[in-house]
């Protein structure tokens, strides 16, 4: 049995040298495959970690309790050290302001001063606000749509769905909110889900458009499987399949070293994730219920990302 982690390593080395070279929004230019699928089981604990390079998996869990909170502020990230998000909110301060400050001295700015980050740290309706409030918009007597107090949490719905009607063809929830594209510092990524349920296990399918396969790949598919395993925990159901697949999977250009050093290593071991309390409700998770066992990867590699 190949290790699990060849798929990615394979999509990498293919995309390197076949994908068609082309410049992309960010400027820094991409090779770029469509359509790929990878396929995890994540019986055992087993979790699509990458061994092959260190990843850092708190940082995905935290992003993903991010979301689940529904903020859209870059502010409890960076709060938490997490520093993912904050390239593009600079981008737009610098931008808007003609300013030219750096990532740290913009970060201090926004945990100094409230109103600053209530501005500035906002990256838009992104993922936190589609999940748990997607707006809705009432009719009045008038003629005139209100938009109501509370949108629709998807993640609730979803939970009841896994829990009530296990059969159901339509457990799904996405980020894509097409009314709202324009408002987001970036449209959704890894956009929308899908859950099975079979056999007392749950399965679970990501389609994201856009995949940097050096950068975002790693967390992406780690967040998924631990998203996935907090549902099946929630339903009392076991991890079936994560199936991962991309659009527009790509290479940025200035990656190069990233590849050729990640394809000379050769995967060990079988990273493991636990979840050690079962919280009341989806919402309720912390970062210390989550351990990563049995994970002994190679050093990272370190590679800029486009803005
Ligand atoms: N070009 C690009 N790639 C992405 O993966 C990406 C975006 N843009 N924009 C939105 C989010 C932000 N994401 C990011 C951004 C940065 C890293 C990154 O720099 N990762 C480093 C260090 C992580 C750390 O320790 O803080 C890594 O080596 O994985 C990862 C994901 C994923 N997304
Ligand atoms: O979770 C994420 C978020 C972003 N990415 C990557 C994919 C692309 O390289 C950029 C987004 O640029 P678009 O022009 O909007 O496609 O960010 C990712 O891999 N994972």
């Amino acid at each position: 049995m190949p290790h699990p982690e060849q798929q990615y390593l394979d999509l990498l080395h293919r995309t390197w040298t076949t994908g068609d070279e082309r410049r992309d929004r960010t400027g820094v230019g991409t090779r770029s495959l469509f359509g790929a699928q990878l396929r995890f089981d994540l019986a055992g604990d087993a979790v699509p970690l990458l061994t092959t390079k260190r990843v850092a998996w708190k940082v995905a869990a935290r992003e993903l309790l991010w979301f689940l909170s529904g903020s859209t502020n870059i502010r409890p990230l960076v709060e938490q050290n997490v520093h993912i998000w904050t390239d593009w909110p600079l981008a737009r301060y610098n931008r808007d302001t003609g300013a030219n400050v750096d990532r740290a001295t913009f970060e201090a700015m926004i945990l100094a001063d409230d109103a600053f980050a209530a501005d500035y740290g906002d990256l838009g309706p992104v993922y936190g606000k589609q999940w748990v409030d997607w707006p809705v918009y009432e009719p009045q007597p008038d003629g005139r749509f209100v938009r109501a107090q509370t949108g629709i949490n998807q993640i609730a719905l979803l939970v009841e769905s896994l829990r009530h009607n296990p059969g159901s063809r339509r457990h799904i929830f996405t980020g894509w909110n097409v009314a709202e594209l324009d408002g987001m510092a970036l449209p959704p990524c890894h956009m929308t889900y899908q859950y099975h349920v079979a056999a007392g296990r749950l399965s679970g399918m990501l389609w994201q458009r856009s995949c940097d396969l050096g950068l975002g790949y790693a967390f992406n598919a780690f967040s998924a499987a631990l998203l996935l395993r907090m549902l099946a925990q929630q339903c009392d159901l076991e991890p079936g399949d994560l199936v991962w697949s991309a659009g527009d999977a790509h290479v940025y250009l200035n990656h190069e070293h990233l590849v050729t050093e990640q394809l000379s290593r050769v995967p060990t071991g079988t990273p493991k994730l636990r979840l050690l309390r079962k919280p009341a409700t989806i919402f309720d998770y912390r970062i210390d219920d989550f351990e990563v066992y049995d994970y002994a990867p190679m050093p990272g590699i370190s590679a800029p990302v486009a803005v």
